[in-house]
């Protein structure tokens, strides 16, 4: 997979390159690359935001450096556009799951107030663009949200992961959040781990997991219970 992220901000994209990620990308599995948006820029002040039509506080990122730069980035290779905004349609592990099967990705990074719509209108005339949120909160630009999604898809890619078996069985993929881990000493400040985890019968470990799973899932995320299909949940789950 090749990504490319477009930003003002080129340094804050550096973690890309640290541990697990930055070995997959030292090993060739990902091809990513960072642009400074201000490349494209053609003024002495390099300016890329204007005030915003119909007034409001802050800036608008301008479409003209984005038009350039994003002709430029995209070139003829066919490529799915990500721009991050808090209007986006919610990021969640099934958008990585969709997305870890695209050749390519190019994220637009916006600031200020955003990019000027246009340009995600000129682009999606020509290729799937998706406006994307990674939660109910506002950051200051789509970096932040960049370094989420990538981690999220690129742990998905064969030969990222040093056991692919924890992306198969991670947190959603069952539509139920993770229950508790344990690992050694049996007993840390007189907290004891669940016996049934140390019996060697994995019938009951994986029924105690589940039970775990779906307690916790129906005390922080009653939403991801209501969305599990019907089937989803045999008489005894429905306990909790
Ligand atoms: C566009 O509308 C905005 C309104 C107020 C502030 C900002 C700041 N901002 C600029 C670019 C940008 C990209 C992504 C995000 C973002 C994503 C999520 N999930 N939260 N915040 C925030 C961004 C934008």
């Amino acid at each position: 997979m090749r990504i490319d992220v477009v930003t003002i901000f080129p340094g804050y994209l550096a973690p890309l390159r640290e541990a697990l990620l930055g070995r997959a990308i030292a090993a060739g599995l990902i091809d990513v690359r960072v642009h400074n948006l201000r490349d494209w820029t053609r003024d002495v002040h390099q300016a890329v935001d204007d005030a915003p039509y119909g007034g409001g506080p802050g800036m608008v990122m301008r479409p003209q450096v984005w038009g350039e730069a994003l002709d430029d980035v995209l070139g003829d290779e066919p490529a799915r556009l990500i721009v991050p905004t808090p209007a986006g349609v919610p990021f969640t592990q099934a958008t990585a799951r969709r997305w870890k099967d695209e050749p390519r990705l190019v994220f637009a990074c916006g600031r200020y107030e955003g990019i000027d719509q246009r340009v995600v209108d000129e682009y999606a005339s020509r290729m799937p663009v998706e406006e994307v949120s990674i939660g109910d909160y506002v950051l200051v630009g789509g970096e932040v949200a960049v370094l989420v999604m990538v981690e999220a898809v690129a742990r998905l890619l064969p030969g990222v992961l040093g056991n692919p078996q924890s992306a198969e069985q991670d947190s959603f993929s069952d539509g139920l959040l993770e229950g508790p881990a344990y690992t050694r000493p049996v007993v840390w400040r007189g907290r004891e781990v669940p016996a049934v985890l140390r019996s060697g019968d994995h019938g009951a470990i994986a029924r105690w997991r589940r039970d775990r799973a779906l307690e916790r899932t129906a005390k922080r995320r009653p939403d991801l219970l209501a969305a599990l299909p019907e089937d989803a949940l045999d008489q005894r789950d429905r306990e909790f």
